[in-house]
């Protein structure tokens, strides 16, 4: 399943119309893929915007009147800018003959008379092209359609007046019962209060080119993948297969990063997790966490510290000064396993970025916004979301861009978590997942395969805690990592 932002879906319909298809070809292939959601209803009132949004309604509204059914076509927009798609559709609802009123505020208890006695309304209003709240007779016919009673809605690609990108109403939104979505589903979707606007939503392919992947839609991560990838433990297995994992993370002035973090890795199920650090984290090491190992950091790190590990994570409260500079820069050059980077380790690289190229073994970044905006120079969060992959190409790295629905990429896939929830936004959430992922490519997952894996192992943690809880807590989120853990294997067995 495909996730796209509006500005992802504009820049599909593009490569479409550039791949040889016309918007009239378009919008027919939309309403062929929203028919079977309407051809059950007999007595059927759409409401048609001015847009494509609104000529997907009225050639929906064509086919069910060429179908018998009792349609009814209610437009409103000013004539003079209707796009092309919704002339052209106007133009063929006249000439077969379907009943089409074209409304100002005077026709309104006309369009409320007729929408009482339907049996579905459907809102062609406007789709992913709106960018602000709806004014004048939109904003009157989305508060009329909310207020009929018993009457089944259904929204095409997106309910008038959601944010396509943040599912957070602009103004007043269409409470459909059912939003039929078109090629992918809209960001905003991930955002699951604007369900109570959506409804079921029911995803529909065009017949078309598909350009999803080539364009740079993200996947979403599904259980079912989670389930396939995460590896059961085996009869023979002991501590030295499951990896060794070498954590440089820490200082005087941040412990807690550095004990989440190897905590959640030994809790993930790493062999051996050593723990290289300074004097006041390896003491408070010992009774925290006594299960790993300690290296305690001197003023430069000998290159006998990157000999015989699976996995590095370096950066989770390392602190920001010369000495924390040097570490992450050795470590890029001379590691020799793959690498996780992580919290201050992801500002010293964003002044290193060309080290990240020559850098001979995989690399895992993990910024949120904050941090990803020092890496790509880039301030609007939706535009990142959009970019994040080209940066990963770039680099030649992965990213695990956290934020709602975190994106991971290695610039030729993009997956979206579905995993966690709003309650775990607390301090040192981030070392936890930091930690995990560095766990499991010590473990021997690919690279890829071990973000995702802890990006939604670590969200699925956190949801069972936020069911029931105002903040999610790391090191209670900890706790319950090797039983989430077991529940996916168990189900994977059964
Ligand atoms: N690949 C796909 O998925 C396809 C999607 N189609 C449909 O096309 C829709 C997008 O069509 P459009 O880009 O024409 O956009 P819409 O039909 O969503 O909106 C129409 C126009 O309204 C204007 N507008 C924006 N905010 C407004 C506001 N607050 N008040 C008044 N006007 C406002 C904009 O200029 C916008 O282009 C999709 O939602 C979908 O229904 C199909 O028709 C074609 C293929
Ligand atoms: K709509």
């Amino acid at each position: 399943m495909y996730v796209a932002t509006s500005k992802q879906m504009k820049a599909y319909d593009e490569a479409l119309l550039k791949a040889g298809y016309s918007i009239e070809e378009l919008v027919d292939k939309a309403s062929n893929a929203i028919l079977p959601h309407c051809k059950d209803y007999n007595n059927i009132v759409i409401v048609c915007g001015p847009g494509n949004n609104g000529a997907d309604g009225l050639s929906l509204g064509i086919k069910l009147h060429l179908r018998a059914r009792n349609v009814k076509l209610y437009c409103f927009g000013n004539p003079d800018k209707l796009s092309r798609a919704n002339n052209y559709y106007i133009d063929q609802a006249q000439e077969m003959e379907v009943p089409i009123t074209f409304m100002d505020e005077e026709d309104i208890p006309l369009f409320i008379r007729d929408a009482r006695k339907a049996d579905v309304v459907v809102d062609a209003m406007f789709g992913f092209g709106l960018n602000s709240g709806v004014r004048g007779i939109a904003k009157r016919l989305v508060n009329e359609i909310n207020g009929l009673y018993d009457i089944n809605i259904i929204a095409i690609d997106i309910p008038t007046g959601l944010d396509p990108n943040t599912g957070i109403p602009y103004g007043e939104v269409v409470c459909a019962n059912k939003t039929v979505t078109l090629t992918a589903i809209k960001q905003a979707f991930l955002n699951e209060e604007c369900h109570m606007y959506t409804g079921e939503i029911a995803i529909e392919l065009l017949d078309v080119k598909d350009l999803r992947h080539e364009l740079g839609l993200a996947k979403l991560v599904s259980p079912s993948w989670v389930k396939h990838h995460l590896k059961s433990r085996s009869y023979y297995g002991h501590k030295g297969v499951y990896g060794k994992v070498l954590h440089i993370t820490g200082c005087d002035y941040y412990r807690g990063a550095s004990l989440l973090a190897s905590r959640a890795a030994v809790y993930s199920g790493s062999g051996i997790v050593c723990v290289c650090s300074s004097e006041k984290v390896i003491d408070a090491l010992s009774t925290a966490i006594p299960e790993c190992t300690s290296l305690l950091r001197g003023n430069s790190l000998d290159l006998n510290v990157y000999e015989n590990r699976d996995a590095i994570l370096i950066g989770s409260g390392l602190g920001l000064n010369e000495q924390s500079e040097r570490y992450v820069i050795d470590t890029i050059k001379n590691t020799k396993c793959p690498l996780v980077i992580d919290g201050d380790g992801l500002t010293i690289v964003s002044n290193h970025l060309d080290l990240l190229k020559i850098c001979s073994m995989p690399v895992i970044l993990t910024p949120h916004y904050g941090e990803f905006k020092r890496l790509c120079s880039c301030n609007d969060e939706l535009e990142m979301v959009e970019k994040v992959h080209r940066f990963a190409l770039e680099y030649g790295v992965i990213v695990v861009l956290k934020g709602p629905n975190t994106i991971i990429t290695d610039g030729k896939e993009i997956y979206r978590n579905i995993t966690a929830n709003k309650a775990m936004a607390t301090a040192g959430m981030g070392d936890v997942l930091a930690g995990m992922i560095s766990s499991f490519v010590g473990q021997g997952y690919l690279p890829k395969d071990a973000a995702i894996l802890g990006t939604y192992l670590h969200g699925s943690c956190g949801d069972v805690i936020g069911d029931n809880s105002y903040t999610v807590i790391p090191s209670k989120l900890i706790n319950l990592i090797p039983k989430v853990m077991h529940e996916i294997v168990k189900e994977k067995k059964g």
